[in-house]
């Protein structure tokens, strides 16, 4: 809606008058910066002037003590001072050039003025007449501005609620301290604004969307109702600007209890974690602990020896085999029985055994010299009954353990001494020989102490295999929950425990193996995290959840993801493969959470792509999730066939050069599998030279024409996208189908099809 002259030049005034005010607050904040600065760096250097150190009897001792921490405290407190000092000025700076975005006039009810409300990126009050001149996007009377059209409006302080009408609702566009633009909205926000940041281009890092949160984005952002928060959300429906500005937003509200190291947010790969990298910091937030689940499950298993698979591996394998194979059948029975919740049942029953018996223990030894023998630890660990968890009672056997090591030491010591002396190679004083055999003694029992306290002598992976070897222990642990073993069980098992005794660990088999062992070495919690958040929701299985759940036993959690996107195999998408049982998703999830206080919420409105895009990825799933899209019209995605392969080189070549040349900065050529790109790569390079091929190793990207597989680009965007080769040899089966999804919605402008000989059957 256009703007008076007479009150855009108010507004434009106002922007200037408020800039200059928060330029005086920081050459302020600049000089306090310097002069707490000054004094931390002057107490650091007099730490020892001002303390008489004396220690000629107890009473100087702690009287000297006394003294160190009081001056250790004035240390703190000054550099406490400096921090809260620096880190206003650093807010201030980062709004300086657009300070705020958005106004509200609301009146609340029985209020005879109107309030005008300015919100910004950060608060700003005037120091002089403590006004709000910005009120931070996160205040409780700003989500007016995301959740309601000019008219009656509510909103919800931690007291009550307070109604009023909303009589205004105006947006600003405001460069190097400058007003652009500014316009008022109706219904939604700003469509106009809207428009123009999504018809930019797609750029290497994600930014920040509180601009334009939208009403049903924002119910989500500030949801602190629900304890398990699902989020189905179409593809480019804002899922992963959602859940990062819900963690600024969280931060914000309870800034006074919770801290970025209270959160984890699990991404899919490592280029995604880079890509979202910026959001954070521009929203003025301290990044959080940001992790991929492979980066967790690595750690875990990092003294195992074992040859850890990545579920990109899995994938490719799942992407690259055929039904016809036996060993790829077996994988597949493999997998999803032990991404099921039924699977959980057996690894928690089997941990309640293990308090009776069964634990497997490692001989300890040096060399081929066994010191503590895996039947003594046996004895000593089920020799007593014991109502302890099988924890405590692990840390019980270290502690022994540790007592033992030391006896060991010491007698290892005596005879090293023994030794020296009587041995004429060896020369030097009595001292000097008990020093060295000390040390020598020391440096042979260290190892064995370190297996001690990391419980390296706890044999978790023989245990996991037992499982599979012993078929009446799975058989009983099985029945325990009430069910029975899978009809493939033979293969399941013999193909485990084959792939373990040759040192692979399959990627279905990491999260059980990590939760038995947590169970068995009692460090299965993780207390301090109180909320988690997994994007790319749909690619964890039932196991996984229950693990999350396990492990993060005081978070919230939210979970965001895109059932039509599911490519990986699970327990529940190997039925799925149309997109029409992902309904089951969301009921199996809450199951699992065990909780009441499960909310799912839909987003359906796509925001990435264009209408004619989103219309015709929409035809690929014609029973998923609903997907709709933002009214941005563009060019129709182009079906580009060629005859041989030397031809389809050439017209995927052309087609990246001429999506560059119409201006797309960022083009992605997608491929099915990591074997597919890289024989792609091989044959385009010489027509598109600095062609960057993306592999799972990669950990940044940037603008230009790149190659990876559509898995990889997972959560990305494009300005145009061109899918190598949508041809029927390569995207035919089922379970192909999500993926070949998922490829097409990565596009904002452009999508080129090609494809050799017949198109995939699955563009009718
Ligand atoms: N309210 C909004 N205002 C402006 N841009 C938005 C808004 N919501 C989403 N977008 C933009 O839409 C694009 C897609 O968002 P995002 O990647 O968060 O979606 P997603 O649901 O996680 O997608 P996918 O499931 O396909 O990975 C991004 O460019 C994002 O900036």
């Amino acid at each position: 809606m256009p703007i008076e002259k007479e009150e855009r030049e108010r507004e434009a005034q106002r922007v200037s008058s408020v800039r200059t005010q928060i330029q005086e607050r920081m050459v302020d904040l600049g000089e306090t910066v310097d002069q707490r600065r000054s004094e931390v760096t002057a107490i650091g250097r007099s730490f020892w002037d001002d303390i008489s150190v004396n220690a000629d009897n107890a009473d100087d001792i702690i009287e000297t003590a006394a003294s160190m921490a009081q001056q250790e405290h004035v240390l703190q407190g000054q550099k406490r001072s400096f921090q809260v000092a620096q880190d206003a000025l650093y807010k201030l700076q980062r709004v300086v050039d657009a300070p705020y975005f958005a106004r509200i006039d609301f009146q609340e009810s029985g209020e005879p003025e109107r309030e005008k409300i300015y919100i910004g990126l950060t608060s700003f009050i005037d120091p002089k007449t403590d006004e709000i001149l910005i009120y931070d996007w996160r205040a409780p009377i700003a989500s007016l501005f995301y959740d309601y059209p000019p008219g009656p409006a509510t909103y919800r302080t931690p007291e009550m609620d307070v109604s009023g009408e909303l009589l205004l609702k105006r947006q600003y566009i405001i460069k190097a301290g400058e007003l652009q633009d500014v316009f008022d909205t109706g219904i939604s926000i700003g469509d106009e604004m809207l428009q123009k940041m999504l018809s930019r281009s797609a750029d290497e890092k994600m930014h920040s969307i509180v601009t334009t949160i939208q009403r049903e984005q924002n119910q989500i952002i500030r949801d602190d109702r629900h304890k398990v928060l699902v989020v189905q959300g179409a593809a480019g429906s804002g899922k992963t600007s959602v859940a990062l500005q819900r963690i600024a937003y969280l931060l914000y509200k309870y800034r006074t209890t919770l801290s970025a190291d209270n959160m984890i947010l699990f991404s899919p790969n490592s280029l995604f974690s880079d890509y979202v990298s910026h959001v954070l910091p521009e929203l003025g937030e301290a990044t959080m602990q940001q992790t991929t689940f492979q980066d967790y499950l690595t750690h875990k298993l990092s003294n195992t020896g074992l040859e850890l698979e990545d579920p990109y591996d899995q994938l490719e394998f799942i992407l690259t085999g055929t039904e016809q194979d036996s060993a790829y059948k077996s994988r597949l029975q493999s997998i999803s029985y032990k991404t099921s919740a039924a699977f959980l049942n057996v690894i928690e029953a089997y941990g309640e055994k293990l308090k009776q018996g069964g634990i497997r223990f490692h001989n300890l030894s040096v060399g081929t010299k066994v010191l503590i023998t895996a039947d003594e630890l046996n004895e000593r660990f089920y020799g007593k009954t014991s109502i302890l968890a099988l924890g405590e009672r692990m840390e019980q056997l270290s502690e022994w353990m540790l007592e033992k090591l030391d006896e060991i030491q010491a007698d290892a010591q005596k005879r090293f001494y023994r030794k020296m002396v009587r041995e004429p190679k060896y020369v030097g004083t009595e001292p000097e020989m008990k020093k060295m055999s000390k040390i020598k003694a020391h440096k042979a029992i260290a190892p064995l102490k370190e297996k001690a306290r990391n419980l390296a002598y706890v044999d978790v992976l023989g245990m996991y295999r037992d499982l599979y070897t012993n078929r009446e222990l799975h058989q009983e642990l099985i029945a325990q929950a009430g069910q029975q073993l899978p009809g493939a069980w033979e293969s399941i098992s013999s193909f485990t425990a084959a792939a373990l005794d040759q040192g692979i660990l399959h990627y279905e088999d990491a999260t059980p193996l990590v939760y038995l062992k947590g169970l068995v070495e009692g460090q299965l919690r993780v207390g301090t995290i109180r909320y988690c958040l997994v994007d790319e929701a749909q690619d964890y299985s039932p196991f996984h959840y229950a693990y999350l759940k396990k492990l993060f036993p005081r978070a919230r959690f939210t979970l965001l993801g895109d059932w039509n996107q599911g490519i990986f195999t699970h327990a529940n998408a190997a039925s799925d493969a149309d997109g029409e049982g992902s309904k089951n998703e969301y009921s199996s999830i809450s199951e699992l959470m065990k909780e009441d206080e499960t909310e799912t919420i839909r987003l359906v409105k796509s925001y990435r792509s264009t209408r004619e895009i989103v219309d015709f990825a929409s035809r690929v799933l014609p029973f998923g999730e609903p997907i709709e899209p933002f009214s941005r019209s563009g060019e129709a995605p182009r079906l580009l066939r060629a005859a041989s392969e030397n031809e389809l080189r050439h017209l995927v070549a052309d087609a990246a050069l001429t999506r560059q040349r119409g201006g797309a900065s960022s083009v992605a050529i997608l491929c099915k599998t990591a074997r597919e790109t890289e024989a792609a790569h091989e044959g385009l390079k010489p027509l598109l030279p600095g062609l960057a091929r993306i592999t799972k190793e990669t950990l940044h990207y940037e603008a230009g024409v790149m190659i990876m597989p559509a898995y990889l680009a997972k959560g990305l965007e494009f300005d145009a996208v061109i899918l190598y080769d949508a041809g029927a040899a390569v995207y035919a089966e089922a379970k192909e189908r999500k993926l070949f999804y998922t490829a097409c919605t990565r596009a904002l402008h452009y999508l080129d099809v090609c494809y050799l000989g017949e198109l995939t059957p699955f563009l009718p």
